[in-house]
């Protein structure tokens, strides 16, 4: 007789299951977790690499539906045991409207939980943020802290101030009763800046350099601390959790913990350079090339021209008073509470992810290679 943790007995539903981060749970989940018998992929746009994954012994359910529809949760979420709810506008650049990026990420998040009360569903893997924390409005530095340091978290934009009601919303969730009398186990795990294959912030960054003649140019002082952490090691964390979360839920229930792994601290722009000076792109300049007061307002005319240019075209540069204001703020975590609570430790090491990450820009279309 098989071990019971190795029957495959469970269905688990994963709500944006076709997103950049989303899509690398989607493929570890069927690789490492031996006890799924169905992997329900939520999302509101399908993708086509979903059909070759109908191919293997697991049961993979596309479903189509958008989160901010109870009923459409509900339904995808009936006879579920896990579900980890990663669905989300991840908008900083203006491409949605305040509105809508609440109305996705809070009540989105709200209805998951609803639906988890309704069918039964007893564990709840949320996909927060670093940003519930900061950069805060005042700039203030975050320099290797963990989920107890002291931080004043103040959020005016419309993504941060949504991931952190909805963050809010999980762990008072936690220990709720859901249909069948049993109580909700819920967690929230804290990604810093993720890198990896399919981040298009990464591709827009290449894409910046290559119609520059293969040069990005410094922006922000190399000083200045980013923490990122590698897409398959924040993937492996939420699959370890996902797995945990029952037998652990007196001390992982209604818990946060940054995701981290061993990618090196460096500015933003820096880190970005391990993997695109091997293809090719050089960062001009070793400080910034313009005074920041300059681009402050370079970042405030961008912003200007995004709203007189509404009416006829969606104008989302990288660099607005936001993504300038979090670029230029040191913000690197230090932690290991996901050890000592489930025992992560990195699936993928800084050689790894970094080697994995270069071949894919390698591969991207348009690559200088
Ligand atoms: N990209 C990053 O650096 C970080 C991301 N996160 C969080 O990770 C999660 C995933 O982010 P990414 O993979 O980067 O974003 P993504 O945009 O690639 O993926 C989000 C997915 O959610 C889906 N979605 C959006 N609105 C939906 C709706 N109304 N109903 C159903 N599905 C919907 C999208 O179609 C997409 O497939 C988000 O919750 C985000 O806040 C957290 C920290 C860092
Ligand atoms: C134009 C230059 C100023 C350039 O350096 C701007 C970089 C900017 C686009 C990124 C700098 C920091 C990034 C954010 C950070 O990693 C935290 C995030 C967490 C999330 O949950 C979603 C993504 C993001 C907001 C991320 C977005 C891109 C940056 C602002």
């Amino acid at each position: 007789m098989a071990d019971s943790a190795q029957v495959p007995a469970l269905v688990y539903l994963v709500t944006g299951g076709c997103g950049f981060l989303g899509e690398h749970i989607v493929r570890m989940l069927l690789e490492w977790e031996p006890r799924l018998r169905e992997l329900r992929v939520f999302d509101l746009h399908l993708s086509s690499w979903l059909e070759e994954l109908k191919t293997g012994p697991v049961q993979v359910t596309a479903i189509q539906g958008d989160v901010t529809q109870a009923h459409e949760v509900a339904a995808a979420m009936a006879g579920s045991h896990v579900v980890i709810h990663t669905a989300g506008l991840v908008d900083v650049f203006g491409k949605a409207s305040p509105e809508t990026i609440h109305k996705v990420n809070v009540q989105g998040t709200q209805n998951v939980i609803d639906a988890c009360v309704q069918t039964g569903t007893r564990l709840l893997v949320y996909t927060s943020s670093m940003e519930v924390v900061g950069p805060n409005v005042k700039g203030h530095p975050f320099y290797r802290g963990n989920e107890d340091t002291p931080y004043e978290a103040i959020h005016r934009h419309p993504y941060p101030c949504s991931k952190a009601l909805a963050e809010q919303l999980v762990l008072e969730a936690n220990g709720r009763k859901v249909n069948g009398g049993l109580p909700l186990v819920t967690c929230a795990l804290r990604p810093t800046g993720i890198y990896g294959e399919g981040h298009q912030v990464m591709r827009d960054f290449y894409h910046q350099g290559l119609r520059f003649g293969g040069r990005l140019f410094r922006a922000i002082p190399a000083s200045v601390e980013h923490g990122r952490v590698y897409v398959g090691n924040v993937a492996w964390m939420h699959i370890l959790v996902a797995r945990e979360l029952e037998q652990r839920a007196a001390l992982m229930g209604g818990q946060v913990y940054f995701c981290y792994d061993k990618s090196p601290y460096k500015s933003y722009e820096d880190f970005n350079m391990e993997f695109l000076s091997p293809c090719g792109l050089r960062l001009i300049g070793t400080h910034p090339l313009l005074p920041y007061w300059l681009l402050v307002l370079l970042a405030a005319l961008n912003a200007l021209l995004q709203w007189l240019l509404r009416p006829l075209v969606l104008y989302t540069p990288l660099l607005n008073p936001y993504t300038l204001a979090v670029a230029n703020t040191t913000f690197t975590v230090s932690t290991n509470k996901a050890q000592r609570h489930f025992g992560y430790k990195p699936l993928f090491s800084w050689e790894e992810s970094r080697a994995r990450t270069i071949h894919w820009v390698q591969a991207m279309e348009g690559s200088a290679w």
